[in-house]
């Protein structure tokens, strides 16, 4: 179906991601770019880090009757960012929406929750596969009308499977990986292909239970807290860049089972708020730390 001619056109946002050395009148120089060239500032948040004198700062604003082209924009950021290594930055306009990957093992719970958000048309991305190393999740992929691709895995075969992985993410342009209880390591060549766009939901308040099966650990340990945490991955397991936490009480009386039960819903909501922080831009990586925008 088109649109009638008099439709209104969507607006065309950009979002601007970017860090650099600490300067005074960075901020100006940034929205005067936009402001004298025809768009109209949306939203505007910084931050700085003293100690690393490093700026930061995340800006969105409607491009829609910008008199610059894309290039040139980029071209005038790079200056103002400043050409030195530690400067980094990131451009998004709003037409050319993301491309996602999930991955998967046997747990449905935050598939189910991604597919259901994307496909109600609550996030504007793209999904154009499911990657499981079981074929449990395949019926959820077919549900949502999303392609699954099986690639069963061992220790043994780990690297010749990644390296077919890594071509398919290629050949479907994806720009970002959600592990979504996908319980296999990532190797260091992986991650490396993906720095910070791997985000990971991790069934624990992490730094606390790393690993598999933190809810046994939990129990055992008789913890009155239990947690979600979602983060960038790196190749140590669990230790990558936190985008997002949250707890929920539990007491003696929670079984394993009540742990995993009452841990599902946190889960979710962790990971979706990650997910939805990475869409928006809004999410910096200092270190093995981040700056998370509202
Ligand atoms: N490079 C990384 N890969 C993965 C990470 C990560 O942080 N860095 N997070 C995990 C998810 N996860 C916990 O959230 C997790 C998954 C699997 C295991 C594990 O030990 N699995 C197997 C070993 C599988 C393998 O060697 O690939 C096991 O149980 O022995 C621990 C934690 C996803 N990947």
């Amino acid at each position: 179906m088109n649109p009638s001619p008099d439709s209104p056109r969507a607006p065309r946002h950009a979002s601007l991601l970017l860090r650099c050395p600490l300067r005074a009148g960075v901020a100006a120089e940034l929205t005067q770019l936009v402001q004298a060239h025809g768009g109209r500032i949306l939203y505007h948040d910084q931050h700085v880090e003293a100690e690393e004198g490093q700026y930061f700062t995340s800006l969105k604003w409607d491009a829609s009757d910008m008199t610059l082209t894309d290039a040139d924009v980029a071209k005038r950021l790079a200056v103002i960012g400043g050409k030195s290594p530690a400067a980094e930055w990131s451009l998004h306009y709003s037409d050319r929406p993301l491309r996602m990957a999930l991955f998967v093992s046997r747990d449905p719970w935050c598939l189910y929750d991604i597919l259901a958000r994307v496909s109600s048309g609550e996030w504007q991305v793209e999904v154009p596969l499911v990657v499981g190393n079981h074929l449990d999740l395949e019926p959820v992929a077919r549900q949502f009308g999303v392609p699954f691709h099986h690639f069963p895995m061992t220790k043994d075969t780990k690297e010749e499977v990644e390296t077919r992985q890594l071509e398919l993410l290629k050949q479907e342009r994806i720009n970002f990986i959600v592990l979504a209880r996908y319980m296999q390591i990532l190797s260091g060549r992986f991650v490396q292909a993906y720095p910070n766009n791997v985000i990971n939901i991790h069934h624990a308040f992490l730094p606390a239970f790393p690993g598999a099966k933190p809810y046994h650990s939990a129990r055992e340990r008789g913890v009155k807290m239990i947690g979600a945490t979602s983060h960038y991955v790196t190749e140590t397991l669990d230790a990558g860049p936190i985008i997002e936490q949250d707890v929920q009480r539990v007491s003696h009386r929670h079984s394993v089972a009540d742990l995993v039960r009452l841990g599902r819903d946190l889960e979710k909501i962790v990971l979706s708020r990650a997910i939805w922080r990475h869409l928006q831009r809004k999410v910096i990586v200092l270190g093995n730390r981040t700056v998370v925008f509202e």
